[in-house]
């Protein structure tokens, strides 16, 4: 999939990332951080896939070690639907708003100060 290198998404300021998530999806990851080995959030919607379905799944990725999952109780995501994911973050928390208004947070781990790195993965069609 796509992928984002030299960035500086600063504190405060947003990644939007809009796409369609095709009618056979299984599952699709957004990932940002420093490097493709050091993320501060791997936001990965499954909707059957290692056995959940309709379930995100949120994690960081610290020197290619994966940290604790955070299992998100909300699945605001439809097959063949378009869908728009905010990203933003401050030194506390990485902020993902999503469909319906629905936001998620997920702790900044990494200590991130900027965004340098971006990709999104699998079954999501970036317009
Ligand atoms: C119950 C004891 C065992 O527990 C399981 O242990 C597994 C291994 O650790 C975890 O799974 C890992 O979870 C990690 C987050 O934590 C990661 O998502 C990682 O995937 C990295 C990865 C990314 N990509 C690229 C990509 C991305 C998204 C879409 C596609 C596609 C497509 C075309 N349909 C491709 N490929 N692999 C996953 O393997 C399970 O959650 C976990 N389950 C539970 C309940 O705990």
């Amino acid at each position: 999939g796509m992928v984002l290198t030299h960035l500086k998404v600063q504190p405060g300021e947003c990644i939007i990332v809009k796409g369609l998530v095709p009618p056979d999806a299984k599952s699709f990851a957004l990932n940002m951080g420093r490097v493709n080995s050091d993320l501060a959030l791997h936001f990965n919607p499954r909707f059957e896939s290692h056995g959940d379905a309709r379930t995100i799944i949120c994690n960081s990725l610290q020197c290619g070690e994966w940290g604790q999952e955070q299992r998100e109780p909300e699945f605001p995501f439809q097959r063949g639907q378009d869908a728009k994911i905010c990203i933003s973050f401050d030194a506390q928390e990485l902020m993902v708003g999503l469909p319906g208004d629905q936001q998620l947070k997920f702790p900044n781990r990494l200590g991130l100060e900027a965004i340098e790195f971006f990709s999104v993965e699998g079954d999501f069609r970036v317009k």
